[in-house]
């Protein structure tokens, strides 16, 4: 196979079903049927790459815009790594797949970052390839890129709890891209792919001796040193060291390893990322070149057969300062770091002469749209129509339709609209059992629990505190069932060892949990800190373990905690029994069924006397209280 025909012909598109039907075959099963599933794939193939060409045909007589036209007018181009001609052809005539990286500095994505994305987004929806990327390995030396100082290590619990909530992160933005899709009318059809991958996937099991055969001996030193980074945090700033210095040369190999992979020829980035981009684009080709085994050789017909990128221009603030975590500055897409009602916010207070910049930068809008929005807003410029409009959509985009609607009645509300004028459907939107978790309802993914719960505690009251099981008695029912997983690595019974057994943090893998020992759960715990839990797809836990003073000053409470929850109803109940607000039998019925099942089935023992019901219950729960209390004192005072 010749490369740059796209990812339809490359090796990594070959579909699960005609991998298996392959597997049957050399096995000698039936033959007939195999033929004709593979066929299909490849009739499908055909029609993908025949309607291509006839697409690259209308481009060239001028009925149907180059894709990367569009995006240029859109403002998404900034530097070009490669001749602007060779790029447009390429856009006509490959499915020429794309890919933006990011390392997971941080535990969650922010605008800044939204914008190398859009272009891939848009990418996937006009039928390229597109992949997104976590820099699982990357991170852990640090982009050194325009900067004096290296960045602090990250420890490496701080590493896969960041890389496990960009992971989601992305997931999330991935299924509202294909609602987006469906909202502005594109139909998905059989060749669109798009991947999210992390590049430890292929760093963990990497030879030195591999990247240093197939790129070490032909990239020149000379060229690396003269890289304005390089000079200047060695001139200027704190040095560099060799792991630093390597940093793109990682980055470029990630792009070679998706190049030969999956036909990736494309990188986007920040504009700050042009070094490593132009680096990236000599190191694919040295990679290609020292192929060593013959039969793998990726044959070069044309320039179109090179790896190219671009930059888009960086996001700034209104002082003109890049937009970032670094910079203290950034806008979240993490609804618990950045609430969606402040995110909202944020675009609504865009100056009116951004406004037209950001709805082509951020949404997917026609130009023919935008430009409506435009005159309307240009007629009352007071309204702020082109500022709700703009943050909707990105809104939708990040957070999901239900939240949009809800940040825009909110809004609307606050400025005095009504709420029928604000009101859009599917408010009221709430996870429930016939509603499950999805990836923009889901709630918050890390938290804190206390060590002595993680350690000593049986799993189901863990589900139960991470808020993924009812009560403990249900999560033992998830235990049970194996309806939970936990992260960590599936079929290493070998070794019962913890270093075995807990998640590879590269490959987010997930292990059903069991009804194990209290003293079990430790074995999954990664860098003694951390444990992942999962129920159904999307409800994850990210659960930081911290000691039991921390805990209680963190002033947190989990499900099930003992003393609290059940301090709390006992308290209650107590003060509605003596203000008659609720009836002896009320009450017993109601703690017989919450504290009882929660708690401890011997605490409440209601009397037999019906006559003085009311009166020992009172005496009772108000012993009980006390109780707890000198309980809870004591454990203060150990
Ligand atoms: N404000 C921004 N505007 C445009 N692109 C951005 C912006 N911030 C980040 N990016 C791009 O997103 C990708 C990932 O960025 P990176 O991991 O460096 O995050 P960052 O928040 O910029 O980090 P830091 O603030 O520590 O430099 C890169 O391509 C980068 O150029
Ligand atoms: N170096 C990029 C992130 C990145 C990591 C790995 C890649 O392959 C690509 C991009 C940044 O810091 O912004």
């Amino acid at each position: 196979m010749a490369f740059g025909q796209g990812i339809l012909a490359s090796r990594g598109s070959v579909c699960r079903r005609c991998l298996l039907t392959a597997g049957a075959l050399a096995r000698g099963h039936v033959f007939v049927q195999t033929r004709s599933i593979g066929l299909k794939y490849r009739a499908k193939e055909a029609a993908a790459a025949e309607a291509w060409a006839e697409r690259a045909e209308r481009i060239k007589q001028g009925l149907e815009k180059n894709t990367f036209d569009m995006l240029e007018e859109r403002g998404y181009v900034k530097d070009l790594a490669g001749k602007k001609e060779t790029i447009r052809e390429l856009f006509r005539v490959k499915r020429v797949g794309a890919y933006v990286g990011v390392d997971p500095t941080a535990d969650s994505l922010h605008v800044g970052h939204l914008l190398p994305l859009m272009p891939i987004f848009w990418m996937y929806m006009h039928g390229y390839p597109a992949y997104s990327l976590v820099g699982g390995a990357t991170v852990k030396i640090g982009d050194p890129t325009d900067r004096l100082t290296s960045r602090e290590p990250l420890k490496r619990v701080d590493v896969t709890m960041n890389m496990t909530k960009m992971h989601y992160q992305l997931k999330k933005l991935w299924v509202n891209v294909e609602a987006e899709a469906r909202h502005h009318g594109y139909k998905k059809e059989w060749a669109w792919r798009r991947a999210l991958v992390n590049n430890n996937t292929w760093w963990n099991a990497l030879p030195f001796l591999d990247v240093m055969r197939r790129i070490g001996t032909t990239m020149r030193i000379g060229a690396m040193l003269s890289r304005d980074t390089v000079k200047n945090k060695m001139t200027k700033g704190d040095g560099m060291s060799f792991a630093e210095f390597s940093y793109p040369l990682m980055q470029g190999w990630d792009w070679w390893h998706m190049f030969a992979a999956n036909g990736i020829q494309m990188q986007i980035g920040g504009s700050d990322q042009y070094g490593n981009i132009v680096s990236g684009i000599d190191i694919v080709k040295a990679a290609r070149e020292n192929e060593p085994d013959p039969a793998k050789v990726i044959e070069r017909k044309s320039e179109l057969d090179d790896p190219v990128g671009f930059t888009v221009p960086l996001l700034t603030d209104s002082s003109g300062a890049k937009f970032g975590k670094s910079a203290g500055n950034a806008i979240w897409l993490d609804k618990f770091k950045t609430p969606v009602f402040d995110f909202y916010g944020y675009f609504v207070r865009r100056p009116d002469d951004d406004v037209e910049r950001l709805l082509n930068l951020f949404t997917f809008n026609t130009q023919e749209k935008i430009k409506e929005v435009m005159d309307q807003q240009n007629a009352n410029p007071a309204a702020r129509h082109a500022q709700h409009f703009l943050a909707y959509e990105v809104t939708r985009l990040v957070h999901g339709e239900a939240d949009a609607n809800q940040a825009r009645l909110d809004h609307m509300q606050m400025y005095g609209k009504s709420r029928e004028e604000a009101a859009a459907p599917g408010l009221e939107y709430q996870a429930d059992e016939a509603h499950p978790v999805t990836l923009n309802n889901a709630p918050r993914i890390d938290m804190i629990l206390p060590r002595s719960l993680i350690l000593g505690k049986s799993i189901g009251r863990i589900l139960y505190a991470a808020g993924l099981a009812k009560s403990s008695s249900d999560g033992h029912r998830l235990a049970n069932q194996q309806a939970a997983y936990v992260g960590g690595m599936p079929g290493h019974k070998r070794e019962n060892t913890a270093e075995a057994r807990a998640m590879n943090p590269s490959q987010l893998t997930f292990t059903p949990v069991k009804l194990w020992y209290p003293q079990d759960t430790q074995n999954y715990l990664i860098d003694g800190e951390l444990l992942i839990l999962r129920k159904g797809k999307h409800n994850v836990r990210v659960i930081k373990v911290v000691s039991d003073e921390e805990y209680k000053a963190s002033g947190e409470t989990y499900p099930g905690q003992p003393y609290t929850g059940a301090v709390r109803q006992l308290r209650d109940q107590l003060r509605r029994l003596r203000a008659g607000q609720a009836s002896a039998k009320e009450v017993t019925e109601f703690l017989g069924s919450s504290v009882e099942a929660e708690y401890n089935e011997n605490m409440i023992k209601f009397p037999e006397d019906r006559n003085s019901w009311a009166q020992k219950l009172e005496d009772k729960l108000q012993n009980m209280v006390n109780e707890i209390e000198a309980e809870d004192k004591t454990d203060q005072e150990k």
